[in-house]
């Protein structure tokens, strides 16, 4: 018995030292064998009562709670967050109270978004005074987290004033009026259920895993980018297996192959809190795992990350799990912006309830064919209306002489004016009239800069306002118009006049960044634009 009793104590000291030493995997490994045998000899105890010592079952059962809550720690350092949640569970059972266990519980469900939850853990970790102060600052922040994620009401002014530097705000998750439906474009999509104004948030989604590197250059190694994308692999399968909530969530995903038979998922199964109602499966296996990531992942490309990575060439690839649904569009609708882990999304068209939510996977300020190969990468065949009707009007004789003019290095003045005389004449107008406008956007904007090219052309052709209000109301927020805005907002500032283009400025930006910046924080914003 006795030696027994000094096995398990060397047992636990080993385990608390590596625990301490903050080896976290050997740790795990010596506490599983602790709780093993302190375990069975809790059970025995219990059912024998012959011990001498009436104290001694609950020393057991309180070696166990400790033993257990450390373990939970040990497995969240390593993000097994389902597992470290079990110990905690497990560990309540055995005393309710008991602080240390709540606190580390909190923060488990503080990492997976589920503030609630977390909320009641930290309360209850409050009572006892040896932890009062720590649980009450998390509490705090839990509930500054749980009123972001119920209003969206996220605002990252400072951040963004600061050029975006030195730690990022922290987010919370955010669901706005949304659901999953039925696609015309493309098995399901995203839909909002409610009128969306340009520039409001839609959704704030933190990535089942990212990973980023430093790259160098514009144009980085084919090597350093397989890398990458390997490390990545390796995290997300990691994630998978550890956790079964986001492997029955992955496995919801597309991976490229009938769609349309693809079932339709109700939103609030991707809610952080809702997790109890995901029907849990089995195995992702990784051949459709890595299927599932080649049609979902999404590169930090957006405007955030842009600024991010001239500051340190830093590149990123990740999945994040609800705008996994969104569809793309050569006119779309939302934007995403890139914060840390997160991925925000907001509208950059005013959205009416029941519209499809789209985002562009690829330059909507590109010609036809450009997007064609483009979309190739994406495995995907456009047939957006924008797409259809390009069809059509590219295999007149005449838009392909436009084309190859351009391509040839014809003065692009006397393109845009050939474009503009041959929409005259096919009476193409409105929406259709931008659509082209967009596709040869390169040349509108390379003869309005060139002050040779406005001397010959500039009375012929449209004004440059007229075209980026034109191509702005097809493609939404672009921050390649939004320069051409700031830099004629600065011109006419600069001669006295300006309130209506600064007015129109404000609102494009809007369309571009999303409100979740003040007036002084989205100036800082257009400085960034125009010095790109
Ligand atoms: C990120 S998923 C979008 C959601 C997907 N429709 C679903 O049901 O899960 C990307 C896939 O959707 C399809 N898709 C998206 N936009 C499309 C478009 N404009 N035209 C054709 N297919 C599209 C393609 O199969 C693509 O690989």
């Amino acid at each position: 018995m006795a030696e027994e009793e000094e096995h398990l104590q060397q047992l636990r000291s080993k385990a608390t030292e590596l625990f301490l030493r903050e080896e976290w995997k050997d740790s795990i490994d010596a506490y599983s064998h602790f709780i093993t045998l302190c375990t069975q000899k809790t059970e025995k105890t219990s059912q024998t009562h012959t011990h001498s010592d009436p104290n001694h079952l609950q020393k057991l059962r309180r070696s166990l709670c400790i033993a257990l809550c450390n373990r939970a720690e040990a497995r969240s350092k390593l993000k097994d967050f389902h597992s470290a949640l079990q110990d905690c569970n497990h560990a309540l059972a055995l005393d309710a109270s008991h602080s240390k266990t709540l606190l580390c519980k909190g923060k488990i469900l503080l990492c997976l978004n589920r503030y609630s939850m977390a909320m009641e853990c930290f309360r209850t970790a409050m009572l006892d005074p040896q932890n009062s102060e720590c649980s009450n600052e998390y509490l705090e922040k839990c509930k500054k987290l749980e009123f972001l994620s119920r209003t969206g009401s996220l605002d990252l002014s400072d951040w963004v004033s600061s050029g975006f530097r030195g730690k990022a705000p922290e987010l919370a998750e955010y669901i706005g009026g949304v659901q999953i439906k039925k696609s015309e474009i493309s098995g399901r999509g995203l839909f909002a259920t409610r009128n969306i104004d340009a520039g409001s948030l839609i959704l704030v989604t933190k990535a089942i895993a990212m990973e980023r590197s430093i790259l160098g250059g514009i144009d980085p190694s084919e090597e350093a980018q397989l890398a990458m994308w390997k490390n990545f692999i390796d995290k997300v399968s990691d994630f998978v297996r550890k956790c079964p909530k986001t492997r029955g969530l992955i496995g919801k995903l597309s991976n490229g192959e009938n769609e349309e038979e693809l079932e339709v998922v109700d939103v609030d199964l991707f809610r952080p809190e809702s997790v109890e109602n995901v029907k849990l499966c089995d195995e992702v296996d990784m051949g459709k795992l890595l299927a599932i990531l080649d049609v979902n992942s999404l590169t930090e490309d957006a405007v955030s990350a842009n600024v991010l990575r001239r500051n340190n060439d830093c590149y990123g690839v990740g999945l994040w799990l609800l705008p996994a649904f969104i569809n793309h569009s050569c006119c779309p609708n939302a934007r995403r912006l890139h914060v840390g882990d997160y991925l925000i999304v907001h509208a950059s068209k005013d959205l009416k309830a029941g519209e499809e939510i789209t985002f562009a996977y690829l330059d909507p300020l590109c010609p036809l064919s450009k997007r064609k190969e483009m979309s190739m990468t994406w495995g995907i065949h456009c047939k957006c209306k924008r797409c259809r009707f390009e069809g059509d009007v590219l295999s007149k004789q005449e838009v392909k002489e436009i084309e190859i003019g351009l391509e040839r290095g014809m003065d692009v003045g006397g393109v845009v004016y050939k474009l503009e005389e041959q929409m005259k004449k096919w009476k193409v107008r409105g929406k259709e009239k931008a659509y082209l406008r967009a596709s040869f956007w390169c040349a509108y904007s390379e003869v309005h800069r060139s002050e040779k090219s406005m001397k010959r052309w500039g009375r012929r052709i449209p004004t440059l306002d007229i075209v980026v209000d034109s191509i702005n109301d097809v493609v939404g927020g672009d921050h390649r118009l939004l320069k051409v805005l700031v830099e004629d907002f600065n011109l006419k500032k600069n001669s006295g006049g300006g309130l209506v283009e600064m007015e129109k400025v404000f609102k494009l930006g809007r369309e571009v960044f999303g409100k979740v910046v003040k007036k002084q924080a989205m100036k800082t914003l257009l400085e960034l634009c125009i010095g790109d």
